[in-house]
């Protein structure tokens, strides 16, 4: 039998509003109330004095890279940086090569992660066949191979029409969609937000109103379809609006925001540096703002750190040419500790909660709490400890990390899956 005790910690559980010093027990996986005087003499007791003791963290949104594109990530070190991060739980997007859309890509996925995986990965499939937005992708045999929500993550339907029936579609299978909002005639060669940095820098701008169009058609097609719309990655202040007026009238839609889009800023990318060129682009210092209000209120539902490698190769060219995209789950804790909490933008427990069971929730995964009966998923970290970000030090293959030389607050001490420790601090341990 493996039993886990841990002692003395700040447990911290907010789908249960649990916020006080006490003791989390595990018997064979699983969270139990207590322990019995036998189980207690048998169990592995851990001190967690001067730590939080959360659920496992859980990211709706990364990139794995796997199959197809490995030299950047893949299951065994995507899933490392994930409990280097205190991830228990992720959710991968489809834009793999080949692409998600047919359960063959799945199971060859779910295979691997049974091989490699260090904590619980959970698969999408694509909208659209080949994320081409032309015709939908066979969502039962996608469903039934094993994927959590649909989503052309990278792209994004175009045609009303088609994401109308892409989101029917969906809906008969019970799956939630997930939509990367960009409408594609307004950023063509569009390199970084639209503004007075677009300008001084010479780069072709990116202009809010494309993200802000597909949100508030998303809107109109969750009201349509009476179908809930996740958008992914929300950046702009404008769609922060559309969404909170939509959520005040019932509609069912919700947004995420990814910790560099509520850190940086279009004015970071004042020398060309291409670690901060991702997709949708850095906006505004009144957009940060905006997404953290958002975040506040309830607008935005989850943090999601839309992990997306890409080698220093790539990244280290003309900024027209490198890839979007930055990673973020090894220091993602720290960054919105940092941004939100030491700023006393947000309480401790309300951080956890946007990054734990709110996205478990939208994905419908059984994670994101330490509640009774519920996988044995647990982060132990300092809120306070500082420290600065190293991406030469990451497991993750990929080093285009915005945040490298950064001093943040807030360490990652062990991670546990299932009651196992996966990560001690500073090693893999399984
Ligand atoms: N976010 C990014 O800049 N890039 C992502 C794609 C995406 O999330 O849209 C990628 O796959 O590299
Ligand atoms: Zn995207
Ligand atoms: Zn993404």
């Amino acid at each position: 039998m493996n039993i886990l005790w841990i002692q003395n910690g700040r447990v911290i559980d907010p789908a249960n509003q649990r916020d006080a010093a006490g003791d989390v027990f595990a018997v064979d996986g699983t969270i139990v109330a207590s322990l019995s005087e036998a189980q207690q003499a048998a169990a592995t007791v851990i001190d967690a004095q001067g730590l939080v003791v959360a659920p496992g963290l859980v990211d709706i949104h990364v990139h794995f890279r796997d199959p197809g594109q490995t030299h950047k990530e893949d299951i065994r070190s995507g899933t490392e940086a994930a409990a280097a991060g205190g991830f228990t739980s992720v959710v991968c997007m489809p834009n793999t090569s080949p692409v998600c859309d047919n359960a063959g890509t799945i199971q060859r996925i779910m295979d691997k992660v049974a091989r490699e995986a260090v904590v619980r990965v959970y698969p999408t499939g694509c909208l659209t066949v080949g994320m081409q937005g032309e015709q939908l992708a066979p969502t039962g045999q996608l469903k039934k191979a094993g994927v959590v929500a649909m989503t052309d993550d990278g792209r994004c339907v175009q045609s009303n029409e088609i994401m109308r029936r892409a989101v029917e579609y969906a809906k008969m299978f019970d799956l939630p969609i997930m939509d990367h909002c960009q409408d594609a005639s307004l950023t063509e060669g569009a390199m970084m937000n639209e503004g007075e940095w677009s300008l001084r820098l010479g780069l072709q701008g990116w202009p809010k109103a494309a993200e802000d169009i597909i949100v508030a058609r998303n809107v109109i097609l969750a009201e349509l379809t009476g179908t809930h719309i996740h958008m992914q990655h929300i950046s702009s202040a404008s769609s922060v609006d559309i969404l909170r007026r939509a959520i005040d009238r019932g509609v069912s839609v919700s947004g995420e925001v990814s910790p560099h889009h509520i850190e940086f800023t279009d004015a970071d990318l004042h020398d060309y540096d291409t670690v901060f060129k991702m997709n949708p682009p850095l906006r505004t210092d009144a957009d940060r703002e905006a997404l953290i209000e958002g975040l506040i209120d309830g607008t935005l539902c989850c943090i999601a750190t839309d992990h997306a490698p890409h080698s220093p190769t790539e990244k280290d060219q003309e900024f027209d040419y490198a890839p979007f995209g930055v990673i973020g789950l090894e220091n993602s804790l720290a960054s919105c500790l940092t941004t939100l909490y030491h700023s006393k933008r947000l309480g401790l427990s309300e951080v956890i909660a946007l990054m734990t069971h709110k996205g478990a929730e939208l994905c419908k995964l059984n994670a994101g709490t330490l509640s009774v009966g519920a996988p044995a998923d647990i982060c132990l970290f300092d809120p306070d400890e500082s420290w600065t970000v190293d991406a030469n030090k990451f497991f993750s293959k990929s080093r285009n990390c915005p945040w490298h030389d950064k001093s943040l607050k807030g360490v990652v001490k062990a991670t546990y899956v299932g009651g196992q420790q996966v990560f001690d601090g500073t090693s893999i341990t399984i």
